[in-house]
C-alpha cells in the first residue's frame, strides 16, 4: 500500500487517499484510476479528521467524496487537480465536522487514540502533506513548483528541477547502566510522560548519541548499539533511528541540562514495565500528581509496513520506543 495525500491552494484542508502500488507514483492515469477505488483521509489545516464514537479516521470512497465535497460546494476538478483540497475558508470546519460526525483534532492527540495502523498511515500522510505546503515555490527559479499526480514529488515547470520529500534524520536512544535505563521528559510533553533521550543529527549517529548524552544528561555513553527506525512526523518529518547505548558502571550521576529537558532519572525494569502497562496516560492521581507513564505501543507507532506484519518477526514488529524498552533489552 502506498499512501496519496491531497493539497489545495488554499491549504486549509486535505484529503489522503491510499493506494494499492507504488508504481502509481509515477504513473499519473493509474494514479487517477486508483483514486476511484482509494480511500480517503480528510485533514484540515494538517488536523486529521476523528469520529467521535468509534476513534476512527474517516475512510470515504470516491463517490461517497464526491457528494461530500457538493455538499460544501467543491467539485470533481478539485480532486483531479490536487491533492490538498481546499474546502475553504474556516467557517466550514464545524460544518463538516457535524456533517461527519467526527473532529479535527491534532496529530499528537490523534495518535493517542488510533490503532497502529491508521496512526502511522496519518502521521506519514501529515507529513507529507506540510511538506508539499512548504515547497510550493523553487528555491533557483523562485516559480511555483508543480506536484504530480500522486503527490511524491514536486518539479519546477521552468528549470525542471524535482524536489522530493525528505525526512530530517533523528536519534532515539535508550541509556542503560546495565540494570536501570535513563528516562527523560521535556517541558513540552503531557504531564508525567517519559520517554528515552532524542536528537537531531548533524553528522553521524555515533556523533549525535554522544553529543546528546553529554549535553542534556552530561553523560559518556559507549557500546552504541542500532536497533529500530521508523517515520516520526514532527516537527516537519523526521527518520527516527532507535539505538541502545551505555554507560560505565559508576558512572551514573546526571546532569540536567534545564535549558533542553524538564527532568532525567534513571528507572528499573519493573518500574518501565509497570508503566507499559498503564492504557490510559492521562489518567491523574487523587492527590493532583500525574503518575509515570510512557507512550504506548500505538502512538509510537509506525515502524515501516514493508515487509508486511505477518512476514517480520520479533522486535522488527514493534515501534521504536516499545522496542527500545522490550524487557530483554531495558535492563
Ligand atoms: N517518540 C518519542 O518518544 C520522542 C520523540 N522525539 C522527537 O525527536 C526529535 C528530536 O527531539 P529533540 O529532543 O527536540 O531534538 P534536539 O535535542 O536535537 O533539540 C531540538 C533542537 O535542535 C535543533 N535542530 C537541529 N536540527 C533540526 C531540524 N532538522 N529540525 C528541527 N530542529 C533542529 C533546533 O534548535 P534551534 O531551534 O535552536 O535551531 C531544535 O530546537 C523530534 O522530532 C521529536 O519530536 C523526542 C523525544 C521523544
Ligand atoms: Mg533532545
Amino acid at each position: 500500500m502506498s499512501l496519496y495525500c491531497g493539497i489545495t491552494r488554499r491549504r486549509k484542508s486535505f484529503w489522503c487517499y491510499r493506494l494499492l502500488s507504488t508504481y502509481l507514483k509515477e504513473d499519473d492515469d493509474a494514479c487517477k484510476k486508483a483514486q476511484q477505488t482509494g480511500t480517503f483521509y480528510l485533514f484540515h489545516n494538517l488536523a486529521p479528521l476523528v469520529q467521535k464514537s468509534e476513534h476512527q479516521y474517516l475512510e470515504s470512497r470516491f463517490f461517497k467524496l464526491l457528494l461530500l465535497l457538493g455538499t460544501f460546494g467543491q467539485h470533481m476538478q478539485t480532486i483531479e487537480d490536487s491533492v490538498l483540497i481546499g474546502c475553504s475558508e474556516q467557517q466550514e470546519k464545524p460544518e463538516m465536522e457535524t456533517e461527519l460526525k467526527g473532529s479535527f483534532i491534532g496529530l499528537r492527540k490523534a495518535l493517542f487514540q488510533l490503532n497502529v495502523k491508521n496512526a502511522s498511515l496519518l502521521s506519514t500522510a501529515q507529513a507529507l502533506l506540510h511538506w508539499h505546503d512548504a515547497h510550493q515555490f523553487c528555491s533557483r527559479s523562485r516559480q511555483p513548483t508543480k506536484k504530480n499526480v500522486a503527490g511524491s514529488k514536486r518539479v519546477c515547470p521552468s528549470n525542471k528541477i524535482i524536489y522530493y520529500p525528505q525526512m530530517a534524520p533523528v536519534v532515539i536512544t535508550l541509556v542503560s547502566d546495565g540494570t536501570q535505563c535513563l528516562l527523560v521528559r521535556q517541558s513540552s510533553f503531557p504531564k508525567g510522560m517519559y520517554s528515552a533521550l532524542a536528537g537531531f543529527c548533524d553528522n553521524s549517529l555515533e556523533e549525535a548519541i554522544w553529543r546528546e548524552a553529554a549535553e542534556e544528561v552530561g553523560l559518556e555513553v559507549e557500546r552504541l548499539q542500532y536497533s529500530a527506525s521508523q517515520h516520526w512526523p514532527f516537527p516537519n518529518g523526521t527518520l527516527m533511528i532507535a539505538c541502545h547505548a551505555t554507560v560505565k558502571p559508576g558512572q551514573t550521576e546526571i546532569q540536567v541540562n534545564l535549558r533542553e529537558l524538564e527532568a532525567a532519572a534513571w528507572f528499573s525494569h519493573n518500574e518501565v514495565a509497570t508503566a507499559l502497562r498503564k492504557d490510559n496516560p492521562y489518567f491523574q492521581q487523587q492527590n493532583g500528581a500525574f503518575p509515570f507513564w510512557l507512550p504506548p505501543p500505538p502512538t509510537t507507532t509506525q515502524v515501516s509496513h514493508y515487509p508486511p506484519a505477518d512476514k517480520r518477526s520479533g522486535w522488527k514488529n514493534q515501534p521504536v520506543l516499545s522496542c527500545l524498552l522490550s524487557s530483554d533489552q531495558a535492563t
